[in-house]
C-alpha cells in the first residue's frame, strides 16, 4: 500500500480486495483469512487515498461491538476518527434511518423500539382482542410466525394469503392488526427496524435518491448471515451506484432458523452482474492441527461450495478430546486446562469456553468459581433485562415519547401506586374508545372525566401524570442521568426498593449504574437528525446485544454460546458439550439442511481457536435435573482419532479413597495408566494433571453453605456408613436441600438425608 499510511500487513489477494475501485465486490473466504481485516482496510483506503468522506460510507457489522472496534481500527489506521461514518448493525443502522423518516411510516422521531416483551405484551393482547386462544397458540409461537414473515419481507395480505396451518391462520389476524397498533404506541419492533426501512426505500423515491447518493459506498461483513430484508435493504441504498462491497463464509451460515438465506450469497452474483470475486486462502488465526480439524469437520456438508484454506501458523498442540464422566467433570476439567493454559503464560482474557446453549453455562460458573477463574458470561440476563433497569427505562420512554402504552403499563407500577392490573385495563378500554394513549387518559381519570374510578386512585393518578408531564418539560435540556435521578426520587422508587431490603439494595446498585453509563453515553447521531440525548441513550439501550456487554480490559474467561462468539478468536477455545442431541440438537437429525447448519456451527466453534483447542463430551449430563447418559457427537465420527490428544476424566470408585471421606464432595480425575486399557484410543500424557489436596471440604470452606454439592435424581452416591445407593429424591434449595436415597443395601433401604450433614458423595461405578 502506498502513501506511508499506516495499514496493516496484506498478502496479494487481500490487497485485491482493498484496492478493487468502484463496483460491486464479493470476498467469499473461509474463518480467519483476513475478510474482517479487509473490510476494516477497504473503509480506511477509500477515506485515506481515494478522497471519500467519512459521510458517504455505510458499513454493516454483526454486532455494535464489532461495529465500534471497526471504527477504531478504522480510525487508528487514518489517525483521527471517521466521524460522520455510519457504522453499526443492520437494526442500529434502521433505526437510524427511521428516526430521520419516521413520518412516513405514520410515526415520528422520538418513536419507541419494543424489545421482545414489550412486543409479546402487544401480541398477547391483540390474541385476546381477535379471539385468538392463549391457551391453544402461545403468543411466542405467534410473535415467532409474523416475525419470520417480517424478515422474509412477507407482508399481511400475501401472508393471509399464504396462510395454511392453524397457526399460520391465528397469526395472520393478529398480524393485521399489529402495525396499526404499533403506529398508535408511535412504536416499533425489531423486526420492523429493518422491514419500515425497507418500505421506506422501496415507496419513497425521493428517500431512496437521498440516501444512495450519500452512501457512495456499502460494505457489509458476516454476509452470509444476512436476511431478505436485510439484503433487500442493501440493494436499494447500493443500486444504483452499485459500489457495494461483502465479505462472507458460506460455511459459517448460522442463521438459517432466524430467516437468513445463504442463497443472498448466490444472489449477489445475480443482482450485482460483473461484481468481482476474491477468494482469500490463507488462514491466519489457527494453528495447522486446528485448521485441519475444521476443513474435516465442513467437509462432510454436502450443499456447499468448496473452499481452499490453508494454515499459516505452524506449531501448537494437538486438538485435545476430552472424554468426561458427566457434565461436572466437564466444567472441571476444562478449568483445569485453562489453568494450565495460564501457567504457559497467556492471560485469562484469551480464553473462551464455548457451548451450544445456554443452559450448559451453569456448570462452567460452578467450576470457575471454584478454582476462582475470572469469568464473564456472555447473554445470560442482559443487564438491560434486570426488572428495575426495565422499569427506570420505561418511565424514561413514556418521558419521551407519550404515546408508549407498554411503558405506561410497566411504568404505572413502578413502584407499586394503587393502579393494577385491574385499573389500567379499565383505563385501556376508555382509550381505545376514545383513541388516544394511555397516558392521556390517565391525565383525564385524574381530572375525574372516567367513570368508575374511587377518590384514591384518581389522585394517584394525578401524582403519577404530573410528574410524567414535568419530566416531559424538561426532557429537551436535561441529561439523561439528570432525568433518571429525579425520577427515582420523584416516584417513590428508591424508597419501595430500599423497604425491599438486601434484594432492594442489591437493585439500587444496577440504578446507579444505570445512572452511571446514561452519563457516559456518548453521542453521534453523524449530524443526521437533531435529537434529543433521550432517544439516543434508549435507542441504544434497546439494541444492545449480548455480546456488547463485554468489557473490554477485564482480564477474564469468556463464556458463551457458539452464535454469539462468531467473527471472534481466542487463544483457547474450548468447546464443550459434543454430543449427539446436544450439539447437534436432537431435532436436527429430522432436517438435513438443519443438521448441515449445526455442523457450520461446529466449524465456527472451531475455527476461532488460535493455539490451544479443546472438545469435550460427557458420558453423563443433567438435563432439565435428570441425569441422562449421552453419547459423543456424530460430527465427530468418521474423522482419525489419531489427530487427537486423547484425555479422560475418571471418577474415583468409591470415597475410601478420599483423604477425608466423609466431609468431602466431588471426585478427582484420575486419568492412569491402568483405565486406559478399557480405551482403544492412543493417548498422550494429559495436559493438566490432579493436584493433590485441591479437592475442596466444606470444614475448611468458610461458605460451605453455598457450595454444597447438588444432586439429581437417578445419581449414584456413596455414604460413609450407607454405602452405595441412587438418590430418588431432591428436595429444598440451600443449607436445607435434602436428598432420598434407595441404598443398596436393602437391610438399610430409603433414607432421607440433610445434604449439608450427610457426608454423601458422588459415585462412580
Ligand atoms: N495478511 C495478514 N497478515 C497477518 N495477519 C493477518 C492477515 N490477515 C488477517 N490476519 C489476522 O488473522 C486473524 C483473522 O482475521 P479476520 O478476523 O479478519 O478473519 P475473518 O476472515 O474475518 O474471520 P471470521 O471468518 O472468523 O470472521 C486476525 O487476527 C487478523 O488480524
Ligand atoms: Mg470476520
Amino acid at each position: 500500500m502506498s502513501g506511508g499510511t499506516p495499514f496493516p500487513t496484506l498478502n496479494p489477494a487481500q490487497r485485491a480486495a482493498v484496492e478493487h475501485g468502484d463496483g460491486p465486490l464479493l470476498v467469499v473466504a473461509g474463518a480467519g483469512s483476513g475478510k474482517t481485516r479487509v473490510l476494516t482496510a477497504r473503509i480506511a483506503r477509500l477515506i485515506a487515498e481515494r478522497g471519500v468522506l467519512p459521510q458517504e460510507i455505510l458499513a454493516v457489522t454483526f454486532t455494535n461491538k464489532a461495529a465500534g472496534e471497526m471504527r477504531e481500527r478504522v480510525g487508528r489506521a487514518l489517525g483521527e476518527d471517521p466521524k460522520g461514518m455510519w457504522i453499526g448493525t443492520f437494526h442500529g443502522i434502521g433505526a437510524r434511518l427511521l428516526r430521520a423518516n419516521a413520518e412516513r411510516v405514520g410515526r415520528t422521531a422520538e418513536y419507541t423500539i419494543y424489545d421482545e416483551d414489550d412486543t409479546l405484551g402487544v401480541i398477547k393482547r391483540l390474541m385476546e382482542k381477535h379471539r385468538v386462544s392463549t391457551k391453544e397458540f402461545a403468543p411466542k409461537a405467534i410473535n415467532g410466525e409474523i416475525s419470520s414473515a417480517k424478515n422474509a419481507l412477507v407482508d399481511v395480505a400475501e401472508y393471509e394469503e399464504l396462510a395454511r396451518t392453524p397457526l399460520a391462520k391465528a397469526a395472520a389476524k393478529v398480524y393485521c392488526d399489529l402495525e396499526p397498533t404499533m403506529r398508535a404506541a408511535n412504536a416499533v419492533s425489531f423486526d420492523d427496524l429493518l422491514v419500515l426501512p425497507v418500505r421506506i426505500l422501496r415507496e419513497h423515491e425521493d428517500v431512496r435518491t437521498r440516501l444512495a447518493r450519500r452512501f457512495r459506498h456499502v460494505l457489509v461483513d458476516e454476509y452470509q448471515d444476512t436476511n431478505r430484508a436485510q439484503y433487500e435493504f442493501v440493494r436499494l441504498v447500493a443500486g444504483e451506484h452499485r459500489n457495494v462491497a461483502v465479505v462472507g463464509d458460506d460455511d459459517q451460515a448460522i442463521y438459517g432458523w432466524r430467516g437468513a438465506d445463504i442463497r443472498n450469497i448466490l444472489d449477489f452474483e445475480r443482482d450485482f452482474p460483473s461484481a468481482t470475486v476474491v477468494r482469500l486462502e490463507e488462514n491466519y488465526r489457527s494453528t495447522a492441527a486446528i485448521l485441519e480439524l475444521a476443513n474435516n469437520v465442513i467437509a462432510e456438508n454436502v450443499g456447499r461450495r468448496g473452499k481452499t484454506l490453508r494454515p499459516t501458523r505452524s506449531g501448537g498442540d494437538k486438538v485435545a478430546l476430552l472424554e468426561a464422566a458427566d457434565d461436572r467433570d466437564e466444567a472441571e476439567a476444562i478449568a483445569d486446562a485453562i489453568q494450565d493454559w495460564r501457567r504457559r503464560g497467556h492471560r485469562y482474557s484469551d480464553a473462551a469456553v464455548l457451548y451450544r446453549t445456554n443452559a450448559q453455562s451453569r456448570g462452567f460458573e460452578e467450576a470457575m468459581r471454584k478454582q476462582a477463574i475470572p469469568y464473564r458470561l456472555v447473554g445470560a440476563t442482559r443487564f438491560y433485562d434486570r426488572r428495575e433497569v426495565r422499569d427506570l427505562l420505561a418511565w424514561l420512554r413514556l418521558v419521551a415519547n407519550p404515546q408508549d402504552d407498554e411503558a405506561f403499563r410497566r411504568a404505572i407500577q413502578a413502584p407499586k401506586r394503587g393502579i393494577g392490573d385491574t385499573s389500567v385495563e379499565l383505563l385501556a378500554v376508555e382509550a381505545a374508545q376514545a383513541g388516544v394513549p394511555l397516558l392521556e387518559i390517565a391525565r383525564r381519570a385524574a381530572r375525574g372525566q372516567v367513570a368508575g374510578l374511587p377518590p384514591a386512585k384518581r389522585e394517584s393518578l394525578d401524582i403519577f401524570t404530573t410528574l410524567v408531564d414535568r419530566l416531559r418539560e424538561a426532557a429537551s435540556d436535561t441529561s439523561v442521568d439528570r432525568l433518571l435521578v429525579e425520577i427515582v426520587e420523584k416516584s417513590g422508587y428508591e424508597v419501595a426498593l430500599r423497604a425491599e431490603g438486601p434484594e432492594g439494595l442489591e437493585r439500587l446498585e444496577n440504578v446507579r449504574e444505570l445512572v452511571t453509563s446514561a452519563a457516559e453515553t456518548i453521542i453521534d447521531d453523524g449530524g443526521e437528525v437533531g435529537l434529543r440525548p433521550l432517544d439516543h441513550f434508549l435507542q441504544r439501550a434497546t439494541l444492545v446485544t449480548a455480546l456488547d456487554q463485554l468489557g473490554p480490559d477485564a482480564d477474564a474467561v469468556t463464556m458463551m454460546t457458539v452464535h454469539t462468539a462468531k467473527g471472534l478468536e481466542y487463544g483457547f477455545v474450548a468447546v464443550t458439550g459434543l454430543e449427539d442431541g446436544l450439539f447437534p440438537l436432537a431435532r436436527a437429525f429430522d432436517d438435513p439442511d438443519t443438521l448441515e447448519e449445526e455442523r457450520r456451527l461446529l466449524y465456527v466453534a472451531i475455527t476461532r481457536a488460535g493455539e490451544r483447542l479443546i472438545l469435550s463430551w460427557a458420558h453423563q449430563r443433567r438435563r432439565n435435573g435428570e441425569l441422562l447418559p449421552s453419547i459423543r457427537t456424530s460430527f465427530l465420527r468418521g474423522l482419525d482419532d489419531r489427530q487427537f490428544d486423547a484425555q479422560r476424566t475418571v471418577r474415583l470408585r468409591s470415597t475410601t479413597r478420599l483423604a477425608a471421606p466423609p466431609r468431602e464432595y466431588g471426585y478427582r480425575r484420575r486419568p492412569t495408566a491402568d483405565d486406559s486399557a478399557d480405551f482403544a484410543r492412543p493417548r498422550s500424557a494429559p495436559a493438566w494433571s490432579p493436584r493433590e489436596g485441591r479437592v475442596p471440604s466444606f470444614v475448611a470452606d468458610e461458605e460451605a453453605s453455598q457450595d454444597l454439592p447438588s444432586f439429581t435424581k437417578g445419581e449414584r452416591v456413596s455414604h460413609v456408613k450407607f454405602g452405595s445407593g441412587t438418590i430418588a429424591e431432591v428436595s429444598g434449595g440451600g443449607k436445607d436441600a435434602k436428598v432420598t436415597v434407595d441404598f443398596d443395601d436393602e437391610a438399610i433401604g430409603r433414607k432421607r438425608l440433610v445434604i449439608a450433614f450427610a457426608g454423601l458423595t458422588r459415585a462412580f461405578e
